[in-house]
């Protein structure tokens, strides 16, 4: 696992480092400069006319050692310092003055964008050869390495001004684009862009990942992000663990292990509860992606009318069905009695009957649930359902079924989704899983975790049928609901990764991500 750390973390254990075990700050800023230029290096951009463009913060100092180091080894460098020079941080000072003992150019810049920078219209024939000429001119001294040290962890309020003008003109200019830390305009906590943001190719960030480099819009401006060592390290967390986390291949390690000496009993019963006289292929992907990461033995409990459907596709899951309400109760209290683990809701509608089940399968479990779909559109109406007492819960809505679930916009999830899922596993405490392009697992007053595996074409039905199916399967094979949730998560994202080379974005679907699993696990 990968911590993520937000803006305050982040000081925090910079702070530490300097305070507590009496590194200088000067020291950390040379360590993060010659790792930018190392980055440079391995990435072989051209650092022949090279353009930092530096604000007043600690981030425009690392910047200027970067500037430094650059022109020491012969590049042609040029330093734009945006903002008040005066109003530059200690340490940033100090690197201005270097800048100056060996006379490498800085341009000031305090107010107002001067005209040098920006693209004029010409307006007259004269001008238009004036503007011809010039951009020859302009095209043979080009930047061809754009450092951007505007700002780091440090922004605070929305980009304005010279700032905002500075970043539009690194924007446009052509050139390697090099983010220092973060691109600036981006939330380090968020990910959000702060009225505009530089869009990097490269983003070298310091010590440990920003949870905003990782999160959507700002995953879009980082480009590739490189983690920089530069000398704070875990001891400076003193024992305060940062509660965000993102899973790695490595991980994968911690899935449940298989023995020599093992039987079909050995990895759990799941029970899928899914489908309905209307829908049929939800119990079928549920049931196949349990049986597919490592369960021994899949009961679906459906309508009647799916029985064929599923002996022919999947004669290994055994259904029990109902037809109607005749022996509702009685047989899904069996089912739910004879289970290790339970998926709850893939294609399970909206009827009278579906609330039942889903209400009855709630307050009579005691075994982990996974809850998804309609069960969550019904629960939407029925909250105090999830109130009231109940086992495990990991529920795994998509950015619609939660903006049912919370009753708010959609955009307002998306925007805000970290807060989201912590709030509800809190209210509720349940393990929520919200789904989007990076789906986040927050453990009720626990750890957060941000998953990064999968792609665009999973956006596609039945794609959430075969998440609930795998978590099942960790789930019974031994992990934690935990561990099930993050690593359930992570596998699916891989399973789509995986198969997406061979179907393209527009072709995956769920049966693709269903092969993709027994890729991953093999
Ligand atoms: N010892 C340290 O503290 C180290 C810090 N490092 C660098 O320092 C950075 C953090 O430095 P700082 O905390 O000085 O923060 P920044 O350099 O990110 O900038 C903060 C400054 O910008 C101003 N500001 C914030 N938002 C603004 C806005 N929208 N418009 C105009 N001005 C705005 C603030 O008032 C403050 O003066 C890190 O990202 C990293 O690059 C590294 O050198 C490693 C060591
Ligand atoms: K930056």
């Amino acid at each position: 696992m990968q911590y993520l750390l937000n803006a305050r973390e982040m000081k925090q254990i910079d702070k530490n480092t300097i305070e507590v075990f009496g590194v200088p700050s000067l020291v950390l800023m040379e360590r993060a400069a010659l790792r930018v230029v190392e980055m440079i290096k391995k990435e072989a951009a051209d650092a022949k006319r090279t353009l930092v463009v530096c604000g007043t913060g600690n981030n425009g100092g690392d910047g200027m050692a970067v500037a430094r180091m650059l022109y020491l080894e012969g590049n042609e460098v040029e330093v734009w310092l945006i903002g008040n020079p005066e109003k530059c941080s200690e340490e940033t000072k100090k690197q201005y003055d270097i800048l100056k003992a060996y006379g490498i150019p800085v341009v000031e810049q305090k107010e107002g964008f001067c005209e040098q920078f920006c693209v004029q219209e010409p307006d007259s024939e004269q001008a238009q050869i004036q503007t011809q000429m010039q951009t020859q001119i302009q095209a043979q001294t080009a930047y061809t390495l754009i450092i951007d040290a505007l700002f780091g962890i440090g922004l605070s309020r929305n980009v304005e001004g010279i700032h905002r003008e500075a970043i539009e003109e690194m924007n446009r200019l052509e050139g390697t684009k090099i983010a220092i830390d973060i691109p600036s305009g981006i939330h380090a906590d968020s990910g959000a862009v702060m009225g505009n943001c530089f869009y990097a190719d490269h983003t070298v960030t310091f010590a440990y990942n920003k949870t905003g480099l990782w999160l959507y819009p700002g995953a879009d401006a980082a480009g590739q992000i490189h983690i920089a060592d530069i000398g704070i390290t875990k001891e400076s967390f003193l024992e305060k663990e940062p509660q965000m986390l993102m899973p790695q291949a490595e991980d994968l390690t911690r899935l449940p292990k298989r023995k020599a000496d093992s039987n079909k009993g050995t990895y759990g019963k799941v029970l899928v509860i899914a489908g309905s006289e209307e829908i049929s292929g939800a119990a079928y992907f549920s049931a196949k992606a349990a049986y597919l990461s490592g369960c021994g033995l899949v009961k679906v409990f459906t309508h009647e009318k799916n029985r064929t459907m599923l002996t022919t596709r999947l004669p290994e899951a055994i259904p029990v069905t109902y037809d109607g309400k005749k022996n509702l109760k009685e047989s899904l209290i069996a089912a739910v009695q004879w289970a290790d683990v339970l998926v709850l809701g893939p294609g399970l509608g909206r009827s009278d009957t579906a609330r039942q089940i889903v209400k009855l399968t709630i307050q009579t479990a005691a075994v982990p649930i996974i809850v998804d779909a309609d069960a969550l559109n019904l629960l939407s109406e029925e909250l105090e359902i999830l109130k009231g007492p109940h086992t495990d819960l990991i529920v795994t809505p998509h950015l619609g079924e939660m903006s049912r679930l919370v009753d708010m916009p959609i955009e307002y999830i998306k925007k805000n989704i970290l807060m989201t899922a912590q709030d509800f596993s809190r209210e509720y405490n349940v393990i929520c899983v919200l789904k989007d392009a990076r789906t986040i697992t927050s453990i009720p007053y626990g750890k957060t975790y941000v998953n990064t595996s999968g792609n665009h074409g999973m956006a596609t039905a039945g794609s959430g049928d075969v998440l609930t199916g795998i978590i099942a399967g960790f789930l019974a094979g031994g992990l934690t609901p935990e561990e099930a949730a993050v690593f359930g998560v992570y596998v699916h994202g891989l399973s789509g990764d995986a198969m997406v080379e061979k179907t393209g974005y527009y072709s995956l679907m769920a049966e693709d991500i269903l092969d993709g699993i027994k890729e991953v696990l093999k």
